[in-house]
C-alpha cells in the first residue's frame, strides 16, 4: 500500500508502455469493503481484488459509475484514458478497469490512498508543522507541472481533490473535469460548465468566457494553498470568506457576478491566521488578475523550495 518507495519520488517523461495501460480487474475477485466517497459522477469505493480468496489480496480504489448516464459514460471513459497515460508519484495512480458482464457497467480501478482527502486529513491532523505544509505544496506543483507537460488542464485543483498516500506524500486525484489543450490553443474553452466550484476558479473562468487553461490551474492551485495554511478549517473555507465578502448584497446581480467585481476590485482572500508573509505572497502571485501575470508551476515550486529552507532552519 503506502510503503516508502525504494526510488526517488518523481514523474516519468514517457507515458505509459502500451502492454501496461488498460490491465482487467476481474469484477467477481473485487470484494467490496467500504464507501470511501461519492460525488455527482458516482462513488469510490475501497474493494482487495482477491483472486486466490484468501484476504492477501491488495486494497484498491474502485470508483463505480452512476447507473449509465449517456453523458457520464462518455466522460468517464474519458476520464480512464486521461488517467492511464499518466505517470506520476505525485498524481494518484489509475490500476486499470473492471467490467461487470451483467449490468454492462464500467469501474475505474485505482490504488488505494489510506488517509484519504486531504481535507480530511488536515481537520483530523491540526499538527502538520510548516515543514510537511511546504512538502505538500511542492508535492501539489510537482504533480501539476507533469500534468501540464502532458497539456492537461485539471479544472478542479481544490484540497478535496488532493489525497493522502502517508504522512508525507500527497497525490492529485479526481480527473473528472480535467481537459487535454489543443494543440493550436493555450485554453481550453468550456461549452457545458457543469456544477462549476467557482470559489476556485479564476477570473477568466467566470466571465462568459469560460476560459480555462494552465494559469487558470495556477490560481485554483493559490485557493489550495490557502485552503492548506488555512488547515482546511470550514470555518475560513474559501466559499465562506467570499459568500462573507459579497453577501452584502445577496439580492444583486448573481453570485458569479459579484465575486468577479470584488476580484476586479483588486479584493482577495486574506493571509490565513500564522500564515507566514512569505507563503501568503506566493499565495497573491497566483492571484493576479491577468493569466500572464501569474508564475508557472515550475517557478512556484522553486519558491516553495526556497521559502522551506529559510522557514524551517
Ligand atoms: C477525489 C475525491 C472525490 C472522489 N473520491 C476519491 C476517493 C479516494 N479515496 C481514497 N482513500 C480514502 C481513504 C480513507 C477515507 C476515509 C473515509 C472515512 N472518513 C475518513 C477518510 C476516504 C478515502 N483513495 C482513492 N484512490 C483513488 C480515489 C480515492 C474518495 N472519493
Amino acid at each position: 500500500a503506502s510503503e516508502a518507495p525504494e526510488r526517488a519520488l518523481g514523474c516519468s517523461a514517457r507515458g505509459t508502455p502500451l502492454q501496461e495501460q488498460t490491465p482487467v480487474f476481474e469484477e467477481r475477485y473485487l470484494r467490496y469493503i467500504s464507501l470511501l466517497g461519492k460525488g455527482n459522477f458516482g462513488s469510490v469505493e475501497l474493494c482487495r481484488y482477491d483472486p486466490l480468496g484468501d484476504n492477501t489480496g491488495e486494497l484498491l480504489a474502485v470508483k463505480k459509475l452512476q447507473p449509465s448516464k449517456r453523458s457520464f459514460l462518455a466522460d468517464f471513459t474519458k476520464e480512464i484514458k486521461t488517467l492511464s497515460v499518466l505517470r506520476c508519484d505525485y498524481i494518484v495512480r489509475y490500476r486499470g478497469v473492471s467490467y461487470s458482464t451483467g449490468r454492462l457497467s464500467m469501474s475505474l480501478v485505482m490504488e488505494y490512498m489510506p488517509h484519504g482527502s486531504l481535507s480530511g486529513y488536515l481537520e483530523k491532523n491540526a499538527s502538520v508543522g510548516l515543514g510537511r505544509m511546504l512538502l505538500f505544496a511542492s508535492q501539489i506543483c510537482k504533480g501539476m507541472e507533469y500534468l501540464q507537460s502532458k497539456r492537461y488542464v485539471h479544472r478542479d485543483l481544490a484540497a478535496r481533490n488532493i489525497l493522502v498516500a502517508s504522512d508525507s506524500l500527497v497525490k492529485i486525484a479526481d480527473f473528472g473535469l480535467t481537459k487535454i489543450i489543443p494543440d493550436d490553443k493555450e485554453y481550453y474553452r468550456v461549452t457545458q460548465p457543469g456544477e462549476s466550484p467557482i470559489f476556485w476558479h479564476a477570473p477568466e473562468s467566470i466571465t462568459e468566457s469560460s476560459k480555462f487553461s494552465h494559469k487558470s490551474d495556477v490560481w485554483s492551485l493559490g485557493v489550495l494553498l490557502h485552503e492548506l495554511f488555512s488547515d482546511c478549517n470550514r470555518h475560513q473555507s474559501p466559499k465562506r470568506l467570499y459568500m462573507q465578502r459579497i453577501s452584502s448584497n445577496t439580492q444583486g446581480p448573481a453570485i458569479p457576478m459579484q465575486l468577479l467585481f470584488v476580484l476586479k476590485d483588486n479584493w482577495r482572500l486574506p493571509a490565513p491566521a500564522h500564515c507566514p508573509a512569505r507563503v501568503y505572497a506566493l499565495i497573491r502571485q497566483c492571484w493576479a488578475y491577468s493569466p500572464e501575470d501569474r508564475p508557472s508551476f515550475s517557478s512556484l515550486s522553486d519558491q516553495i523550495h526556497s521559502i522551506a529552507q529559510e522557514e524551517t532552519l
